[in-house]
């Protein structure tokens, strides 16, 4: 079995609903998103898939929430934008888009360098 794991970063503002403390007011992270995948099989070129297309993947959701205010998109009109509710959205729409023969194992987001959440089902 290989794993691999690949790293993005977006920049977006978010407001935590039911929640008393300051991040119930609007503010702003720096978010890490790291998605990590599995597989049994390498191609020809000896890579179970092209680091570049995950990322490219992975680019391609964060785009929707980079400089947004989370709680106004499609994703997050339901659930709390927090790193938990994060990283189960990015993990369902990553597993929507990788090749078949790889699974994603688990989307961990770093809300601060010292805060993170991981999902996996
Ligand atoms: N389990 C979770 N707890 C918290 C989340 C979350 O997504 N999941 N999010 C927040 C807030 O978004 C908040 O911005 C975090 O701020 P805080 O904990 O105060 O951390 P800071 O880095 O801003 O400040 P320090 O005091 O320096 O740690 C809260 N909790
Ligand atoms: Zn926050």
């Amino acid at each position: 079995m290989f794993r691999l794991t690949v790293r993005e970063q977006f920049a977006a503002a978010h407001q935590l609903k039911n929640y008393e403390g300051k991040c119930a007011r609007i503010h702003g992270h720096t978010w890490q998103v790291e998605v990590e995948v599995a597989g049994e099989t390498l191609d020809e070129a000896g890579m179970l898939v092209d680091f570049n297309e995950l990322k490219r993947s992975l680019k391609e959701i964060l785009e929707d929430y980079d400089h947004t205010l989370l709680n106004e998109l499609a994703d997050f009109k339901e659930a709390n934008p927090t790193a938990e509710n994060l990283a189960r959205t990015i993990y369902i729409r990553m597993a929507a888009r990788i090749p078949e023969k790889v699974k994603v194992v688990q989307v961990r987001v770093w809300e601060s360098p010292t805060a993170c959440a991981i999902y996996h089902p």
